[in-house]
């Protein structure tokens, strides 16, 4: 099971998330309660070892905005929530750039399509609501082999039933390993991620 800590603004939290086994860490750069400017992120970047992937969260902004800023902050993945196209997919790829493209249950069904993109991201409506949502539905859209993440609401003690339920290849998670809106727990982090390796 891969699994991705998301909105971590502390090197205590990174480090956490990083000898728990977290495959991904997530450093929000877009307008969020988790944000981190692109300066903060390459200080937390220092404590990510090599085979960890660390990837910039953007919301709305323009594909060629992410990846300057991700670039500034010396990240290599990108992760797009909001409408995107193929083209967008083009864009990061063009700048060597690897992407996890978010999209909801509510997306169109072309969005679901393979675009190319290294890992679909399937969250609940709102990013980093804490919201859980109908896992099960996930089945339904035919996602076979593809590698795609399940967010939205997880915990450490749902995460279990949750990748059981939507057949997930593996999970995000940000607002369920908090004590406090934008704040990691440090015992839920690792919790979250041994839970979801098990
Ligand atoms: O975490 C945020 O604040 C955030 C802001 C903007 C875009 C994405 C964001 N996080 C992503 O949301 C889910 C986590 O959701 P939850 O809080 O666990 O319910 C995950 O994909 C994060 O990468």
């Amino acid at each position: 099971m891969f699994v991705k800590v998301c909105g971590l603004s502390t090197p205590e939290s990174v480090q956490a998330a990083v000898e728990s086994g977290a495959d991904a860490v997530g450093f929000v750069l877009t307008k969020s309660p988790r944000e981190v400017s692109a300066e903060q992120a390459t200080h937390l970047l220092k404590g990510v070892p090599e085979g960890v992937s660390a990837v910039g969260v953007f919301r709305h902004e323009p594909a060629a905005e992410a990846i300057a800023t991700a670039r500034d902050a010396g990240l290599e993945w990108i992760q797009l929530h909001g409408r995107r196209t193929r083209e967008d997919v083009k864009t990061v790829h063009d700048a060597g750039m690897r992407l996890i493209r978010a999209v909801t249950m509510g997306s169109a069904p072309e969005e679901f399509e393979d675009w190319g993109e290294e890992l679909l991201l399937i969250d609940a409506a709102v990013p980093g609501s804490g919201e859980s949502w109908d896992y099960s539905s996930v089945r339904n859209l035919g996602l076979g082999a593809r590698r795609w993440l399940l967010a939205g609401g997880l915990t450490p003690s749902n995460v279990g039933t949750a990748t059981a339920e939507a057949q997930a290849w593996g999970v995000d998670v940000s607002s369920g390993v908090e004590s406090s809106r934008g704040v990691k727990d440090l015992n839920l982090v690792r919790s979250f991620v041994e839970a979801a390796k098990a």
